[in-house]
């Protein structure tokens, strides 16, 4: 649906040549939902905004439905635009416009007559849930309610592209949940390829099938979500990982974990995040099998993307003759993020 070839982008300001973009090759297919991230600066929005011509590249190829954006005229590039619908984080809505006249918006600049306009109005309020909110204006509205209007009005020219900047980053997480939810209905329903740019791995995990990553312009890793997260090539995606497994030992568990005996025999406490097939059950059953290691499970979160677990244990480990820094190495050359709390 969309290949980008070799795509660069380079600002040109007073201060000095900014390279937003390097080398970039992405392939989003049809249905796909395409999650891009990256730290702030790493050139996320400039991708987005390349992808539907609002930045001109520098140099390089975008193939959108089989049509390189990079050759069209102006008038050409108008018609394209009607494909590729574009939501914000901070929604952009006219403010002087009800939300009938935000939705209308595009209808009318594309020139159709009052009465189509008006009855696909009507559908796309319905199809986001805002009917009783057509002559509302933006600033009586809530952040959600703004993000369908938003989504509304990115629709009204039947898309085959959503592109979504943030939608979710000014919403609380109820309200992105319903927005994500949303956003998973006209993928499936409607057929729509979205490309959404988020720094929430729950964003991703709810809806995305696919994720590039971005560092300091240059996409380093990309394909399924569920390869990536499996086996992490960099620094960001294991932190986005990571901001969803556990980093602060909970209270109660630390005083309990202080509180443990120390018997006779050496123990550790340790962390495990994990993301795959190796969940509580055969970690810790491989552990006693290979070891002369008594375990026990302090705490366990454990989550799933596409039906793959992820999330955190924190197990005691007891044993005699460094067994239990046997034990250790063998979880850690099974891959997992191993990270040893306490000595007890
Ligand atoms: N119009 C512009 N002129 C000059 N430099 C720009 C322009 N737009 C972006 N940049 C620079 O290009 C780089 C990439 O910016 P971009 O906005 O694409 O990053 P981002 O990953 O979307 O960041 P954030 O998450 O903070 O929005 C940054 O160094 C930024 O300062």
């Amino acid at each position: 649906m969309i290949y980008i070839r070799n795509l660069t982008k380079v600002y040109h300001s007073a201060s000095g040549n900014v390279r937003a973009l390097e080398d970039v090759n992405l392939n989003i297919e049809k249905g796909d939902i395409f999650g891009i991230i990256g730290l702030s600066g790493a050139g996320k929005s400039t991708l987005l905004r390349c992808i539907n011509m609002l930045e001109k590249p520098t140099s390089g190829s975008i193939e959108i439905d089989g049509v390189e954006m990079t050759r069209l005229s102006p008038s050409e590039l108008k018609e394209m635009r009607k494909k590729i619908g574009m939501i914000f984080q901070h929604f952009n809505l006219l403010s002087s416009r009800t939300v009938r006249g935000n939705v209308a918006f595009p209808l009318e600049i594309a020139g159709l007559d009052k009465r189509t306009i008006d009855k696909k109005v009507e559908n796309l309020l319905e199809l986001v849930g805002l009917s009783d909110k057509a002559d509302n204006y933006p600033s009586q509205l809530s952040g959600g309610q703004k993000q369908r209007v938003g989504i509304a009005r990115a629709l009204a020219n039947d898309p085959k592209v959503l592109l979504c900047d943030e939608p979710t980053s000014a919403l609380d997480p109820e309200t992105t949940l319903s927005i994500l939810n949303l956003l998973k209905d006209i993928n499936r329903e409607l057929g729509i390829t979205i490309v959404l740019i988020t720094h929430e791995m729950n964003v991703i995990k709810q809806i995305c099938n696919k994720v590039a990553v971005i560092e300091k312009s240059r996409v380093v890793e990309q394909g399924p979500l569920i390869e990536v997260f499996k086996k992490p090539q960099t620094e960001t995606a294991r932190n986005f990982l990571k901001s969803v497994t556990l980093s602060e030992i909970p209270k109660e568990l630390k005083d309990r974990i202080e509180n443990l005996s120390h018997e006779h025999l050496e123990g550790k406490i340790i962390k495990i995040a994990f993301f795959g097939e190796i969940t509580t059950e055969p970690v810790i059953s491989s552990i006693i099998r290979k070891f002369d290691v008594d375990t026990n499970i302090l705490y366990g979160n454990i989550d799933h993307i596409q039906g793959m677990p992820y999330g955190t244990l924190i197990v005691e480990l007891r044993g005699k003759n460094g067994e239990t820094d046997a034990a250790l190495k063998y979880l850690k050359d099974l891959g997992l993020d191993v990270e040893v709390i306490e000595n007890v």
